[in-house]
Protein backbone atom coordinates (compact mmCIF):
# COMPACT_ATOMS: atom_id res chain seq x y z
CA UNK A 1 0.00 0.00 0.00
CA UNK A 2 0.99 3.33 -0.38
CA UNK A 3 2.17 5.96 1.83
CA UNK A 4 -1.14 7.33 3.89
CA UNK A 5 -0.98 10.80 4.77
CA UNK A 6 -3.15 12.52 7.36
CA UNK A 7 -4.12 16.49 6.77
CA UNK A 8 -6.09 18.36 9.38
CA UNK A 9 -7.97 20.68 8.13
CA UNK A 10 -9.43 23.82 9.82
CA UNK A 11 -10.25 21.98 13.31
CA UNK A 12 -12.36 23.32 16.01
CA UNK A 13 -13.56 22.23 19.11
CA UNK A 14 -15.39 23.67 21.33
CA UNK A 15 -16.56 22.28 24.38
CA UNK A 16 -19.52 24.76 26.69
CA UNK A 17 -17.02 27.81 27.47
CA UNK A 18 -13.55 25.80 26.08
CA UNK A 19 -12.33 26.18 23.12
CA UNK A 20 -10.04 23.23 23.05
CA UNK A 21 -8.51 23.79 19.21
CA UNK A 22 -9.25 25.69 16.96
CA UNK A 23 -8.79 26.52 13.48
CA UNK A 24 -6.20 24.01 13.41
CA UNK A 25 -3.97 22.97 9.67
CA UNK A 26 -1.74 20.33 9.88
CA UNK A 27 0.01 17.86 7.21
CA UNK A 28 1.44 14.49 8.69
CA UNK A 29 3.42 13.36 5.71
CA UNK A 30 4.27 8.77 5.54
CA UNK A 31 7.36 7.50 6.06
CA UNK A 32 8.37 10.39 8.50
CA UNK A 33 7.85 10.84 12.29
CA UNK A 34 5.81 14.18 13.28
CA UNK A 35 5.98 15.30 16.61
CA UNK A 36 2.29 17.02 18.10
CA UNK A 37 3.88 19.18 20.54
CA UNK A 38 2.32 21.83 22.88
CA UNK A 39 2.11 22.40 26.82
CA UNK A 40 -0.68 20.88 28.79
CA UNK A 41 -4.00 21.59 28.07
CA UNK A 42 -2.77 22.45 24.40
CA UNK A 43 -5.62 20.53 23.04
CA UNK A 44 -3.40 17.44 21.81
CA UNK A 45 -5.46 14.91 23.33
CA UNK A 46 -8.48 16.39 21.65
CA UNK A 47 -7.13 16.54 18.01
CA UNK A 48 -5.93 13.12 18.25
CA UNK A 49 -9.64 11.89 19.33
CA UNK A 50 -11.09 14.35 16.72
CA UNK A 51 -8.45 12.71 14.15
CA UNK A 52 -9.75 8.58 15.15
CA UNK A 53 -13.34 10.16 15.04
CA UNK A 54 -13.97 9.67 19.12
CA UNK A 55 -14.82 13.16 19.57
CA UNK A 56 -17.23 15.43 16.80
CA UNK A 57 -15.58 18.25 15.67
CA UNK A 58 -17.46 21.69 15.46
CA UNK A 59 -15.78 22.41 12.51
CA UNK A 60 -13.81 21.32 10.20
CA UNK A 61 -12.83 17.93 9.08
CA UNK A 62 -9.55 15.10 9.06
CA UNK A 63 -8.45 12.82 6.06
CA UNK A 64 -7.01 9.65 6.40
CA UNK A 65 -5.21 8.52 3.00
CA UNK A 66 -7.76 11.17 1.71
CA UNK A 67 -10.97 9.51 3.70
CA UNK A 68 -12.65 10.57 7.04
CA UNK A 69 -11.92 7.59 9.70
CA UNK A 70 -15.69 6.38 9.38
CA UNK A 71 -15.42 6.17 6.03
CA UNK A 72 -12.14 3.52 6.02
CA UNK A 73 -13.41 0.01 5.55
CA UNK A 74 -10.97 -1.48 7.65
CA UNK A 75 -9.72 1.57 9.88
CA UNK A 76 -7.75 -0.32 12.55
CA UNK A 77 -5.66 -1.98 9.75
CA UNK A 78 -5.38 1.33 8.54
CA UNK A 79 -4.51 3.72 11.70
CA UNK A 80 -3.27 2.39 15.38
CA UNK A 81 -3.74 4.03 17.98
CA UNK A 82 -2.43 4.78 21.85
CA UNK A 83 -4.14 7.01 23.42
CA UNK A 84 -2.98 7.75 27.04
CA UNK A 85 -5.04 6.34 29.79
CA UNK A 86 -5.48 2.81 28.05
CA UNK A 87 -5.22 -0.09 30.47
CA UNK A 88 -5.78 -3.60 30.58
CA UNK A 89 -7.78 -5.56 33.26
CA UNK A 90 -5.16 -6.03 36.39
CA UNK A 91 -5.75 -10.30 36.04
CA UNK A 92 -4.99 -10.51 32.37
CA UNK A 93 -1.60 -10.79 30.89
CA UNK A 94 -0.55 -8.91 27.83
CA UNK A 95 -1.07 -12.08 25.77
CA UNK A 96 -4.88 -12.51 27.26
CA UNK A 97 -5.43 -9.04 26.40
CA UNK A 98 -4.50 -8.95 22.88
CA UNK A 99 -5.73 -12.32 21.90
CA UNK A 100 -9.69 -10.29 23.39
CA UNK A 101 -8.67 -7.61 20.98
CA UNK A 102 -7.60 -9.64 18.12
CA UNK A 103 -10.52 -11.72 18.51
CA UNK A 104 -12.93 -8.43 18.83
CA UNK A 105 -11.59 -7.04 15.80
CA UNK A 106 -11.52 -10.16 13.67
CA UNK A 107 -7.47 -10.62 12.78
CA UNK A 108 -6.05 -13.92 12.78
CA UNK A 109 -4.73 -15.10 15.92
CA UNK A 110 -1.17 -15.07 14.87
CA UNK A 111 -1.08 -11.84 14.91
CA UNK A 112 -0.69 -11.96 19.30
CA UNK A 113 2.63 -14.03 18.80
CA UNK A 114 3.48 -11.77 15.71
CA UNK A 115 2.88 -8.62 17.62
CA UNK A 116 4.94 -9.61 20.86
CA UNK A 117 8.18 -10.90 19.56
CA UNK A 118 7.51 -7.83 17.53
CA UNK A 119 7.94 -5.98 20.57
CA UNK A 120 10.05 -7.95 22.70
CA UNK A 121 7.47 -8.73 24.68
CA UNK A 122 7.77 -12.65 25.00
CA UNK A 123 9.49 -12.65 28.08
CA UNK A 124 6.89 -10.97 30.30
CA UNK A 125 3.91 -11.65 27.99
CA UNK A 126 1.95 -14.08 30.78
CA UNK A 127 2.39 -12.15 33.55
CA UNK A 128 -0.62 -10.82 35.01
CA UNK A 129 -0.81 -6.83 34.12
CA UNK A 130 -0.88 -5.44 37.66
CA UNK A 131 2.83 -6.71 38.03
CA UNK A 132 3.52 -4.69 34.96
CA UNK A 133 5.93 -1.02 35.35
CA UNK A 134 4.87 1.41 33.69
CA UNK A 135 7.53 0.74 30.53
CA UNK A 136 5.43 -2.80 29.98
CA UNK A 137 1.95 -1.08 29.89
CA UNK A 138 3.29 1.28 27.17
CA UNK A 139 4.29 -1.23 25.53
CA UNK A 140 1.51 -3.17 25.54
CA UNK A 141 -0.60 0.16 24.38
CA UNK A 142 1.43 0.10 21.76
CA UNK A 143 1.19 -4.08 20.90
CA UNK A 144 -2.67 -3.18 20.98
CA UNK A 145 -2.50 -0.69 18.61
CA UNK A 146 -0.60 -2.52 16.39
CA UNK A 147 -2.61 -5.87 15.71
CA UNK A 148 -4.24 -4.83 12.94
CA UNK A 149 -0.62 -4.38 11.12
CA UNK A 150 -2.10 -0.52 10.67
CA UNK A 151 -0.34 2.23 7.97
CA UNK A 152 -0.69 5.07 10.54
CA UNK A 153 0.35 4.92 14.32
CA UNK A 154 -1.16 7.58 16.77
CA UNK A 155 0.15 7.70 19.83
CA UNK A 156 -0.85 10.06 22.88
CA UNK A 157 2.33 11.20 25.12
CA UNK A 158 4.46 7.62 24.62
CA UNK A 159 7.23 8.91 26.17
CA UNK A 160 5.36 9.55 29.48
CA UNK A 161 7.39 7.05 32.77
CA UNK A 162 9.94 5.73 30.36
CA UNK A 163 13.32 5.28 31.14
CA UNK A 164 16.05 6.06 29.32
CA UNK A 165 16.36 2.55 27.65
CA UNK A 166 12.81 2.45 27.08
CA UNK A 167 12.62 6.09 25.40
CA UNK A 168 15.91 4.55 23.21
CA UNK A 169 13.96 1.63 22.69
CA UNK A 170 10.35 3.44 21.52
CA UNK A 171 12.75 5.71 19.01
CA UNK A 172 14.15 2.52 17.13
CA UNK A 173 11.20 1.23 16.94
CA UNK A 174 9.38 4.25 15.52
CA UNK A 175 12.09 4.89 12.84
CA UNK A 176 12.06 1.36 11.80
CA UNK A 177 8.23 1.75 11.43
CA UNK A 178 8.36 4.92 9.58
CA UNK A 179 11.23 2.95 7.46
CA UNK A 180 8.70 1.36 6.40
CA UNK A 181 6.93 3.77 4.54
CA UNK A 182 4.50 4.05 7.31
CA UNK A 183 2.70 7.26 9.06
CA UNK A 184 3.92 8.15 12.34
CA UNK A 185 2.45 10.98 15.30
CA UNK A 186 3.39 11.21 18.60
CA UNK A 187 2.09 13.54 21.15
CA UNK A 188 4.17 15.18 23.65
CA UNK A 189 4.70 18.42 26.33
CA UNK A 190 8.50 17.02 26.40
CA UNK A 191 9.70 18.98 23.33
CA UNK A 192 13.33 18.75 24.07
CA UNK A 193 12.93 14.77 24.82
CA UNK A 194 10.61 14.30 21.34
CA UNK A 195 12.94 16.51 19.31
CA UNK A 196 15.34 13.57 18.96
CA UNK A 197 12.76 11.16 17.87
CA UNK A 198 11.04 12.98 15.55
CA UNK A 199 11.59 14.24 12.04
CA UNK A 200 8.79 17.05 12.04
CA UNK A 201 7.32 18.88 14.26
CA UNK A 202 3.47 20.16 14.53
CA UNK A 203 3.37 22.60 17.86
CA UNK A 204 0.63 23.94 19.29
CA UNK A 205 -0.87 26.11 21.91
CA UNK A 206 -3.98 27.14 23.41
CA UNK A 207 -5.48 25.17 20.91
CA UNK A 208 -3.87 27.38 18.08
CA UNK A 209 -0.87 26.39 15.58
CA UNK A 210 1.93 27.95 16.50
CA UNK A 211 4.50 26.38 13.79
CA UNK A 212 4.79 23.49 11.37
CA UNK A 213 7.60 22.03 9.79
CA UNK A 214 11.32 19.99 9.72
CA UNK A 215 13.03 20.10 12.73
CA UNK A 216 15.74 22.27 10.46
CA UNK A 217 13.04 24.27 9.09
CA UNK A 218 11.54 25.24 12.88
CA UNK A 219 14.94 25.58 14.44
CA UNK A 220 17.96 26.53 12.25
CA UNK A 221 19.98 27.37 14.64
CA UNK A 222 19.49 24.30 16.77
CA UNK A 223 18.85 26.22 19.90
CA UNK A 224 16.17 23.57 20.80
CA UNK A 225 12.13 23.02 20.05
CA UNK A 226 11.91 24.55 23.95
CA UNK A 227 13.72 28.23 23.32
CA UNK A 228 12.02 28.24 20.01
CA UNK A 229 8.47 27.01 21.47
CA UNK A 230 9.31 29.73 24.50
CA UNK A 231 10.05 32.34 21.61
CA UNK A 232 6.84 31.87 19.78
CA UNK A 233 4.85 32.13 22.85
CA UNK A 234 6.48 35.27 23.66
CA UNK A 235 5.33 36.96 20.42
CA UNK A 236 2.36 35.61 20.25
CA UNK A 237 1.75 36.71 23.85
CA UNK A 238 3.21 40.07 23.57
CA UNK A 239 0.82 40.88 20.16
CA UNK A 240 -2.20 39.78 22.18
CA UNK A 241 -1.06 42.42 24.64
CA UNK A 242 -0.48 45.46 22.38
CA UNK A 243 -4.04 44.19 21.45
N1 LIG B 1 -14.72 16.83 27.41
C1 LIG B 1 -14.28 18.08 27.68
N2 LIG B 1 -15.08 19.02 28.21
C2 LIG B 1 -14.65 20.27 28.46
N3 LIG B 1 -13.38 20.66 28.25
C3 LIG B 1 -12.52 19.77 27.74
C4 LIG B 1 -12.90 18.44 27.42
N4 LIG B 1 -11.82 17.78 26.91
C5 LIG B 1 -10.81 18.67 26.91
N5 LIG B 1 -11.22 19.86 27.41
C6 LIG B 1 -10.40 21.06 27.55
O1 LIG B 1 -9.80 21.34 26.31
C7 LIG B 1 -8.46 21.82 26.49
C8 LIG B 1 -7.48 20.93 25.73
O2 LIG B 1 -7.39 19.67 26.39
P1 LIG B 1 -6.54 18.44 25.81
O3 LIG B 1 -6.69 17.30 26.78
O4 LIG B 1 -6.90 18.22 24.42
O5 LIG B 1 -5.07 19.02 25.88
P2 LIG B 1 -3.68 18.26 25.83
O6 LIG B 1 -2.77 19.12 25.01
O7 LIG B 1 -3.87 16.86 25.39
O8 LIG B 1 -3.22 18.33 27.32
P3 LIG B 1 -2.56 17.17 28.27
O9 LIG B 1 -1.16 17.02 27.78
O10 LIG B 1 -2.66 17.80 29.63
O11 LIG B 1 -3.45 15.95 28.10
C9 LIG B 1 -8.23 21.87 27.99
O12 LIG B 1 -8.52 23.17 28.44
C10 LIG B 1 -9.23 20.88 28.52
O13 LIG B 1 -9.62 21.22 29.84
Amino acid sequence: MAGVPIEVQRLTKRYRGVTAVEELSFSVPPGQITGFLGPNGAGKTTTLRMILGLVQPTSGAVAIGGHRYRELAAPNAVVGAALDGAYAHPGHSARSHLRVHCALAGYPACRVDEVLAQLEMTEYADRRYRTYSTGMRQRLNLATALLGDPQVLLLDEPVNGLDPQGIAWLRRFLRDFADQGRTVLISSHLLAEVQQSVDRAVVIHRGRLLASGTLAELDPTRTGLESVFLNLTTEVLTTEAAR
